[in-house]
């Protein structure tokens, strides 16, 4: 992809209301708000503002170093916050260890899966779900995980690693999944398979926020979309309301209607 230019502001960030219903709960599951962090003096979020109300699917996407990791990373911990503010379920978690956000219901499947490559299927399984759930469970959900039990995680498909990466929030869902690129190089099928997965665990109770930088996928199932470029969100609304001008011109600047180039959408 070329390199992108400094986009249009296309609309001020929309601040997504709480559902209507009288019984919903009082506080957004997420609040993120004016997020600054980097890397030592490098920084990178110059100010991130998200609202993912409880029981969302979100979507933030956007170009090649926007700063959509770095965002993941800093909503659990990773990454230290230089100033601005996160809340799950109101309470402010900003400044907490990554162990108090995971306790807060906090999961991030990170890009690239996060599996150990060098041990088997059902080891990386018995590491990441607790030890009072049923393996077989998994095996029944992902067939494929089954019939490679034995397997090195590193010698599976990047599907069937996703699978991997995901079953504990299979076997143990949390309040809120962070997945970091979890379309990231899936064949259709597979994709499907994954974004079933999404659809079950919403259904189930959990907040989702999918981050990438190819709307494919995502926006289908998601609600509510943010776009963000150069550590800062550009546009944010209802996924019904993106049409493509809006994401070409949030990947590439105002000349998004030049000459044809290779496309994201
Ligand atoms: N550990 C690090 N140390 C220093 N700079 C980093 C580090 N990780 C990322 N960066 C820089 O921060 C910026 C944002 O990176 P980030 O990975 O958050 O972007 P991204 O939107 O996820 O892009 P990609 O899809 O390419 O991963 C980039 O300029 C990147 O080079």
């Amino acid at each position: 992809m070329s390199e992108p230019t400094e986009p249009t502001v296309l609309a001020e960030p929309t601040v997504l209301t709480e559902p209507t219903e009288p019984t919903g709960p009082t506080h957004p599951r997420l609040a993120v708000h004016g997020l600054h962090a980097g890397y030592g003096d490098a920084g990178v979020l110059h100010g991130v503002d998200l609202v993912l109300p409880s029981g969302r699917i979100g979507a933030v996407l956007g170009p090649n170093g926007a700063g959509k990791s770095t965002t993941c990373k800093t909503l659990v911990g990773l990454v230290r916050a230089a100033a601005g503010t996160i809340a799950v379920d109101g309470r402010d978690v900003t400044t907490a260890p990554t162990w108090r956000r995971a306790r807060a219901g906090m999961f991030l499947v990170p890009e690239g899966r996060g599996v150990f490559p060098g041990l088997s299927v059902e080891d990386n399984l018995r590491l990441m779900v607790n030890r009072n759930t049923d393996i077989a469970s998994v095996y029944e959900r992902f067939p494929a995980l089954g019939t490679r039990r034995r397997q090195h995680a590193g010698s599976l498909s990047g599907g069937e690693q996703q699978m991997l990466s995901l079953a504990p929030m299979l076997a143990e869902p949390t309040e809120l999944l962070i997945a970091d690129e979890p379309m990231l190089g899936l064949a259709p099928r597979i994709a499907d398979q994954i974004l079933g997965v999404f659809d079950d665990l919403r259904v189930r109770g959990t907040t989702i926020l999918l981050v990438g930088e190819s709307p494919h996928g995502i926006v289908d199932i998601a609600d509510q979309v943010s776009l963000i470029h150069a550590g800062r969100m550009t546009w944010s609304g209802l996924a019904s309301d993106l049409d493509r001008t809006v994401l070409e011109q949030a990947y590439f600047g105002p000349d998004a209607a030049g000459p044809p180039r290779k496309s994201v959408f």
